[in-house]
Formats: structure tokens, sequence, C-alpha cells
């Protein structure tokens, strides 16, 4: 596997400080150096730098436009250079609002891509159905073309091309979905496997389902987003929005293993590490070491050895 690492240290697409401090936390947890261990070839493209933006005033209730428009315009195109350089793409967050600028560079270089959205919120309001106007909880809405006629103009927000369809989507993990995203999943029939599902089903079936559904039409390039929210609390503490009852350690690790061996991972984001809001040492090593051995999932590592 060829590697290139992006980080994002932003945090504009919520309130919460500290998540800007995710990539280089990640990177001292040894990534590169793992990554190496286990065979990939690995170029660090360092930390994208954001413009500070003064008087980002919100518009309506979307807090922070500017910034978070600015930061994933230069996200966006640092992702086109190390798709463009021939790497699968791993983008370090930073908060879930960069995944419109990964998502958006990654699909410039790859133009159809599906994504499979690992989370325990779906990220999908819009401006206008946001109940807190943190972008982080908005990023789907600014990509999804079936969505477009209900988002408002933005400063800084008129770079985003809409690239993906609902159909080509598939969600893991949600146990905290507002009503008006649900709403909207309904409407635009995406394919969802709630915590109930991955009860339901085992997160094996669940897998299986996944990838059968996103190979079902023509294989595109999957773009793995992952919210480190996504695992249960008990694992991963040191978050902005943590919600209980979530993955396994071992059921986050199986989804990584598996979009591995279908060979078509082409970028992944693994956001929302925010040390600050981890309460001892302990939970904030656990939370990037999670982080660390998810990303190794993604690129062949193997608990058989
Ligand atoms: N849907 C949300 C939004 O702010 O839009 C509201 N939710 C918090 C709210 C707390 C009270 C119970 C209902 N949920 C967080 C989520 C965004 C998470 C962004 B992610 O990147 O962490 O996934
Ligand atoms: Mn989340
Ligand atoms: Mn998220
Ligand atoms: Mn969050």
């Amino acid at each position: 596997y060829s590697v290139g690492i992006i980080g994002a240290p932003f945090s504009k697409g919520q309130p919460r400080d500290g998540v800007e401090k995710g990539p280089d936390l990640i990177r001292a947890a040894g990534l590169v150096e793992k990554l190496k261990a286990q065979g990939c070839a690995v170029k660090d493209y360092g930390n994208v730098t954001f413009e500070e933006v003064a008087n980002d005033e919100p518009i309506g209730n979307v807090k922070r436009p500017r910034a978070v428009g600015s930061a994933n315009q230069r996200l966006s195109a640092a992702v086109h250079a190390v798709k463009n350089d021939g790497h699968t793409c791993v983008m370090l967050g930073g908060d879930h609002s960069l995944a419109i600028g990964s998502i958006q560079g990654h699909a410039a270089a790859k133009k159809d891509l599906s994504v499979v959205w690992v989370d325990a919120h779906a990220d999908i309001n819009t401006p206008l159905t946001s109940p807190t106007g943190n972008i982080h909880g908005q990023p789907m809405s600014y990509l999804i073309h079936e969505l477009q006629s209900k988002i408002p103009v933005l400063p800084n927000f008129s770079w985003i091309k809409p690239c993906v369809s609902a159909k080509d989507i598939v969600y893991i993990g949600l146990r905290d979905v507002d009503p008006e995203e649900h709403h909207i999943l309904k409407l635009l029939g995406i394919k969802v496997y709630s915590m109930t599902e991955v009860d339901r089903l085992g997160i094996a079936k669940v897998m299986e389902e996944t990838c059968d559904y996103i190979f079902s039409k023509v294989k595109k390039p999957i773009h793995l987003s992952y919210d480190i929210d996504a695992l249960d609390p008990s694992i991963s503490p040191a978050t902005g929005t943590p919600v209980v009852g979530g993955l396994t350690y071992r059921e986050g690790i199986y989804i990584t293993e598996h979009i591995c061996q279908t060979g078509l991972l082409s970028a992944v984001d693994m956001v929302e590490v925010n040390p600050e809001r981890g309460r001892t040492d302990d939970e904030i090593s656990s939370t990037v070491n999670a982080a660390v051995d998810l990303i190794r999932g993604c690129f062949g590592k193997l608990r058989e050895g």
C-alpha cells in the first residue's frame, strides 16, 4: 500500500477547542512508523495551514462559515495533490467538517466515489435543519447531488461542487440522528446500518451487505470517513460528542479490515480525536491508539498476524 498522510489541525466546524491537536497526537503515537513496519510506503505531507478569518459572524445559524469554507478549500487542494501522486490519502482531523474538503478533493481526482461513513451521527443536516449550526454536523449536505436545492449560498463555499450520489453512500454506527436528518435519510433512500442493525445482523453481515450494496452497481473507489465517536466511549472517550452504545474496538477494526480487503479504498478520514475531552491520560491514549489501529486496519494489518 502507498499511503499519503495529511494533517488538518482544524476545529471551527464545532465549538470545542482541542480537536485541532488530533493530527500531531496521532503522529506522536507512531502512525507512520507502524504503517511502514507493516509494509506500507508512507509519505507524510505535513499539516495544512489554515488562514485566520476575522469577523466570521454566523449566517443564519451556520457558525464560522468563512473559516470552514476556506479551510476546506485548502484541504481539497491538498487531498487532490496526494491522489494525483498515486497514494491512498489519509486525512487526520480535526473536526468532521473537514470531510467537505477531503471528499471534494478526492472526487476531483477520482470522479465517481462511494462513501462509507462510520459515525454515531449522520452529519447530514443542512444549514436550515441544523439544531446547532455547527458545520461538523452538516458536511454531507454540501456534497450530495440530491440535496443541493436545500443549500443556501454561504461565503467561501462557492467552490464546492456536489460530487456524491445518495445511492453511493452507506452509514455504519448511527445512534444519535436528529429528526430532520432521519427525514433526509429516508427521503433520499440512503443505506443505513445503525447500531440496531449492527446488533441484529452482526458486523460481519453488515460489512458483507455494505460491500454487496456498494458493488451492486459499477465498482467505485471508496472514501471511508471515520469519526472516532463511532466507537463506544469506553474505547474512545476523548472526542467532542460521545454517545453511549457504540461500536466495540473489535467491530471498529473489523470494518477497516473488511474495507481494506475490497482493494478499493482510495481515501480515509480519521476525525474528531480531541485530547481536551479526555479526563485522564489513559482516556486520551485509548482514543488515539484506537485511531491509529483503525488506520492500520485500512492498510493490511490483520489480527491473525
Ligand atoms: N446532529 C448534531 C449536530 O450538531 O448537527 C447534534 N448532535 C448533538 C446532539 C446532542 C443532544 C442529543 C442530540 N444530538 C451532534 C451532531 C453533530 C455531530 C458531528 B460529528 O462530526 O461528531 O459527527
Ligand atoms: Mn460523530
Ligand atoms: Mn462526524
Ligand atoms: Mn464531533
